[in-house]
């Protein structure tokens, strides 16, 4: 086999032991974004290519992140809850439900997602706040009217709803961890559709149940599938689903397109658009 196709919805695990095995692979292809699912130094070692389809699901992630800050912030779940088992009880909902508006909203990480979500959340009337490594261009930072937090650990405080939107990195593998969490706001809202490493499971749970973390919603885990006895699964006032914010029926349409296109390109040796690079020959 010389190219493998793999999605970081239901990943399979591409393991140093292997790519050591496949000995006639050139080309790792991610339909989708994030390629942490591939041991990226070995696929480096070894020679290949990583390259994913950059841009394919921006705008369903952003979206869906939206949505989970509504659902938790609003307490939906409960509510549809009491429906199906025939309650009615609005005060038991209405006790923590807030609107967004007015709130401080903090993205870890600006990139493709964490821009379109600040752009998605600007109508809403919020403040709104970033870390980065990088800071954005002035002008649209101007424009969506959010600003830079250049220390981590000083914008945590600040946020009414933290949401993660960094690749899973050697830097941010378990970044939140229980003395981060603990800088934040008591009653905060967590959303991370970027990746479930990215916590300490055992330290979010433990925060979700003490109230620290009011709400905690995201669509990724580590590892994938879940396992049944996930702490997330269990814990309180969690708005989780399996990973599906990046694949919708129009986001599909985007990354098969463009599994096909460096398909094409990858027969006829031709380079891919560079910002699909991860690794390119090693
Ligand atoms: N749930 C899903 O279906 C889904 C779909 C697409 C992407 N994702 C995840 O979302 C991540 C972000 O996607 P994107 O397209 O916005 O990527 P991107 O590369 O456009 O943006 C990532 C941003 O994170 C910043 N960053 C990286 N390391 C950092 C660090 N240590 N501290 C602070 N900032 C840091 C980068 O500077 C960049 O601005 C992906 O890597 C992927 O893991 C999830």
């Amino acid at each position: 086999m010389h190219v493998r196709i793999t999605t970081p919805f239901h990943p399979a695990y591409v393991t140093a032991e292997r790519i050591k095995k496949a000995k006639n692979l050139e080309f790792l292809l991610t339909a989708g974004i994030g390629s942490d699912h591939i041991d990226l130094p070995a696929a480096a070692a070894a020679g290949l290519t990583v390259a994913e389809v950059t841009g394919s699901n921006t705008v369903s992630v952003a979206g869906d992140e939206l949505l989970r800050i509504l659902i938790l912030l609003r307490n939906f779940l409960p509510g549809y809850q009491q429906v199906v088992q025939d309650e009615w009880n609005v005060a038991g909902i209405a006790h923590r439900a807030y609107d967004l508006e007015g709130k401080t909203v903090g993205t870890v990480g600006a990139g493709r997602i964490g821009r379109l979500l600040l752009q998605r959340l600007k109508p809403f009337n919020c403040n709104l706040l970033y870390h980065d490594r990088l800071q954005i261009d002035p002008e649209l930072e101007k424009e969506i009217g959010v600003k830079f937090e250049e220390d981590l650990d000083a914008m945590l405080p600040k946020c009414d709803v933290i949401v993660i939107n960094t690749p899973l990195t050697e830097k941010t593998r378990g970044m939140f961890n229980k003395e981060r969490i603990a800088k934040m706001k008591k009653g905060v809202i967590v959303v991370n559709n970027a990746r479930g490493a990215i916590m300490d499971a055992r330290a979010v749970a433990d925060a979700c149940s003490s109230g620290h973390i009011a709400g905690y919603g995201g669509d990724v885990w580590f590892p994938q599938p879940a396992p049944k006895d996930h702490p997330w699964r269990y814990m309180p006032n969690h708005a989780m689903t399996p990973h599906i914010s990046g694949t919708t029926i129009d986001a599909q349409l985007r990354y098969a397109d463009g599994v096909r296109d460096m398909l094409d390109r990858y027969f006829k040796g031709e380079d891919f658009p560079v910002q699909n690079y991860i690794v390119k020959e090693g």
